[in-house]
């Protein structure tokens, strides 16, 4: 069975749905035709394997009629200020899970990282007087590239958990067999998680006035908890001060917020059935999120997810390591965004601190040299992914903050923007990551270790990044330290 056939026979069959809605031709890049197809065409690495193509072309035809999860004006919005963020006026705060999971849904999960991200967004807006883009890994983020296509446990092999929306992690044949309908379900949990994110961000949730209702209950215990009570009181007197003066604190500004989502283009049969054109530009978007981004696994020059992701109009975000050179990134960028449209395309560094000092400023440079307007977004948590004695995939604080670090030094040092950072996180109180001023250790992670692929930082790690983000923005504009 070859998966690549299959596929390129659902394009011409039960895939059109996706384009049927527009007859007129995609948006082409200046490299060739695109379509929501054209994909098909190329080698896609990571891709599900599929057996049953009957139940396949099924489940595509299902997706293909469901209604849009974003909608392209949306999207939209999001570009503007991604474009403003490129020229130094803004930082994208992105994070949530590594995976999202079926049996981890609920809407305190969904609350808990939004509650987190609006503490973090806080800090970061009033510590660095900079708007902040709050984008969450959610409402999509379900597939997962794997270093090894199967896993063996006692002399046993099957194919490796790849992410609920392609099979489920329960070690036994048919649980991870690539089900089609799985794309189904996640279609549905993400219109809920966004049901559930928009009623936050714009139903009184969001309302700056609440600020001290988001500290977690867990984090309030711990030293980031009582740093942000203090803060939040401060940003209260701020409040009062504009409300004595005559601001109305009660206008959309201060009751409500932006919130976007983003995952990683990966499962790509997904992302063409939600790929749909807009009526009033003409052009091509995928309507399952308003950010994608492709992963450093899948970012082939010749590869289907950058041939998938070149012709919609989504702003895009590509994952480089170190193995990532400058003529690459150049090749990238002008695949990418051919037009050099400012908000278009940020590039998410992960490499770990030591190989970042040693990398980023020929990648920053030769983008200089080119004249081409990129977002850097640090993304400290995936080039410091360890395994445990005791078997755990951990990673440390202080390796992710010495990440950051390096991060905001080399563009210090080359004179451009740091423009973001990505996070895999959550607003609970799990044990996956060591160190921090949360007690952490080698020895404790099993206590609440429940991710379901990489290990997140939990709420009080991850406040404690925000400020130490925050310091260094503040910094940077010759602001003085956060008491
Ligand atoms: O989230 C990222 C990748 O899917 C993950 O790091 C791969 O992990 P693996 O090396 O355990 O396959
Ligand atoms: C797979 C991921 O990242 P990367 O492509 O950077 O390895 C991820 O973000 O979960
Ligand atoms: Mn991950």
């Amino acid at each position: 069975f070859n998966p690549q056939s299959n596929l390129r026979q659902i394009s011409t069959t039960k895939l059109m749905v996706a384009s049927s809605t527009a007859s007129s031709s995609a948006t082409a890049s200046d490299e060739g035709e695109w379509s929501p197809t054209s994909w098909q065409s190329k080698v896609v690495s990571q891709a599900p394997n599929y057996e049953d193509e009957d139940e396949l072309n099924d489940a595509i035809e299902k997706l293909g009629k469901f209604s849009p999860l974003v909608f392209a004006g949306e999207v939209r919005i999001l570009h503007e200020q991604l474009a403003r963020a490129c020229s130094g006026q803004g930082f994208v705060l992105m994070g949530g899970d590594c995976a999202e999971a079926f049996g981890e849904f609920n809407v305190d999960h969904v609350r808990d990282s939004f509650r987190v991200i609006l503490q973090m967004a806080l800090v970061l807006t009033f510590g660095s007087a900079m708007p902040v883009i709050k984008i969450g890994r959610m409402a999509g983020q379900f597939a997962k590239p794997r270093s090894d296509p199967d896993e063996v446990r006692d002399g046993v092999a099957l194919p490796s958990y790849r992410g609920d929306i392609i099979n489920s992690e329960e070690f036994t044949p048919e649980a991870r067999r690539h089900n089609p309908f799985n794309m189904v379900e996640a279609y549905h949990q993400s219109a809920q998680t966004l049901n559930i994110l928009r009623a936050f961000s714009t139903g009184g949730y969001a309302d700056i006035s609440r600020l001290h209702a988001w500290n977690l209950d867990f984090v309030e215990q711990t030293d980031e908890g009582s740093r942000y009570r203090k803060f939040a009181t401060k940003v209260d007197e701020s409040l009062r001060f504009m409300k004595a003066i005559g601001v109305d604190t009660a206008s959309p500004s201060f009751t409500k917020t932006d919130f976007f989502t983003a995952h990683e283009c990966l499962l790509l049969p997904y992302e063409q059935a939600l790929t749909r054109m807009d009526s009033t530009t003409g052009r091509w978007y995928d309507c399952s999120s308003h950010m994608l981004w492709v992963g450093e696994r899948t970012r082939q020059m010749d590869g289907g997810h950058l041939e998938f992701t070149r012709g919609i109009g989504n702003p895009l975000g590509v994952k480089i390591s170190d193995k990532c050179t400058p003529e690459e990134l150049i090749e990238i960028i002008e695949t990418m965004n051919p037009q050099n449209i400012p908000g278009r395309l940020s590039i998410v560094v992960r490499m770990g601190a030591d190989k970042l000092r040693k990398n980023l400023p020929g990648l920053i440079r030769a983008v200089q040299r080119e004249g081409k307007s990129v977002l850097w977004i640090s993304d400290p948590v995936h080039g410091n992914t360890r395994k445990t004695e005791n078997g755990y995939k951990t990673r440390d604080f202080e390796k992710i903050r010495a990440e950051l670090r390096a991060f905001f030094d080399v563009h210090d040092d080359m004179g451009s923007h740091p423009g973001g950072v990505h996070l895999e996180m959550t607003g609970e109180d799990v044990t996956e990551c060591i160190g921090g001023f949360s007690d952490v250790t080698e020895e404790t992670l099993g206590n609440r270790y429940n991710t379901f692929c990489d290990p997140r930082l939990n709420g009080a790690q991850a406040l404690e990044l925000a400020f130490l983000i925050a310091e260094r923005m503040r910094l940077r504009t010759g602001l003085p330290p956060i008491e």
